[in-house]
């Protein structure tokens, strides 16, 4: 791998783009005080996305570095420049702290503090209270830690407006109720991974069958969360098809998770939950700008901040 691809490896660069695709519809779904669509200015559109992408990009590296023992010992991971040797904990240091510093200075100088102050957060959210503590010390790890990869939307959102809107809070609902059967879909197929790594994840604490429900009470809740858009009329009726049609899809995933056609079935799940978060997400935003408001519920909210 060269020097480059080593690097790019480091800032989790799909997940990111996920991360970041999610921001960007954050931005596009804003609305202003008097609860009309607009959009991004320019500067808040380009600088926020970047400043976004860099923190991001920034904990996945924290995470690389603050991981190496663990990464070393799964095969899934083992490949990472940090757990190969092809780059030195002290490279991987500076990369990520440069990332974090300049994705701030981009916030603070060319987005809004408000922006800044959140996107910190999450940055340790993720990078220090969920890879550092809450991954060793706990199953409900990523339940917890989810918070901070479910805040893009709100990150997206306070980006344009520079206030926080229960509507935005909604969209972090969704991912964060999204992260658990995300996650401990291809938790379950890797359960020998964590077990050797000695991570104390769900299938490995509890047992495969035990987080097959928790993944399925999970699901049941997160197409209930994903109704609240509509219910609260930030969004309409081609949203609800949507949400509808790939919820019944997830829910399908986790009752099918309890008699699995084959050992791959969870990784097939896993692999429905990205593409049901995309999908879903580029439903929102198809919603907001091709329906009339009009067609919407006539709820209104005031901005919290
Ligand atoms: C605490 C929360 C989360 C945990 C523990 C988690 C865990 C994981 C893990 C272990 C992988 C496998 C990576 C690999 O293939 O080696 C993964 C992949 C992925 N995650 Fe998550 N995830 C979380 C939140 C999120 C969020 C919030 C997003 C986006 C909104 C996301 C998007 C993705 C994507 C797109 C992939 C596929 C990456 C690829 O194809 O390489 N994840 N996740
Ligand atoms: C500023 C901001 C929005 C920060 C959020 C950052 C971020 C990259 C969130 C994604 C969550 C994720 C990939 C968790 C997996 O970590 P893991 O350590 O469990 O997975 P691994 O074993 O693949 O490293």
């Amino acid at each position: 791998m060269t020097k480059f691809k080593q690097y790019m490896e480091l800032t989790k660069p799909r997940v990111v783009a996920l991360l970041v695709f999610c921001a960007v519809i954050g931005m596009f779904l804003a609305v202003d005080a008097e609860g009309n669509r607009m959009l991004p200015s320019w500067q808040a559109g380009i600088f926020g996305t970047l400043g976004i992408w860099l923190a991001s990009a920034s904990a996945a590296a924290f995470n690389h570095l603050i991981d190496q023992r663990i990464d070393k010992l799964m095969a899934r991971t083992s490949h990472r420049p940090l757990a190969t040797g092809e780059l030195t904990p002290m490279q991987v240091f500076v990369f990520a702290m440069a990332l974090g510093i300049v994705s701030m200075l981009v916030l603070v100088c060319l987005v809004n503090t408000l922006t800044a102050v959140l996107t910190f957060f999450s940055l340790i959210g993720y990078a220090v209270i969920y890879t550092a503590y809450l991954k060793r010390a706990t199953p409900q790890n990523i339940v917890i830690g989810g918070l901070a990869g479910a805040a893009p939307p709100v990150l997206g959102w306070t980006a344009v407006t520079g206030s926080l809107h229960p509507y935005a809070l909604q969209l972090l609902l969704i991912i964060f109720v999204w992260t658990p059967p995300h996650f401990w879909a291809l938790a379950i197929f890797r359960v020998d991974d964590y077990s050797r790594a000695q991570v104390p994840m769900l299938p490995v604490t509890h047992g495969v069958k035990f987080t097959r429900w928790h993944i399925f009470f999970y699901t049941v809740l997160l197409f209930l969360v994903t109704l609240l858009p509509f219910l609260t009329g930030m969004s309409g009726l081609i949203y609800l098809f949507g949400a509808v049609v790939l919820g019944i899809g997830f829910l399908w995933y986790a009752v099918r998770l309890f008699n699995p056609p084959d050992d791959f079935f969870a990784m097939k799940m896993f692999n429905y939950s990205i593409i049901y978060l995309m999908v879903l997400f580029a439903f929102l935003l198809a919603d907001h700008w091709l329906v009339e408001p009009m067609v919407h519920l006539p709820v209104t909210f005031e901005p919290i901040v």
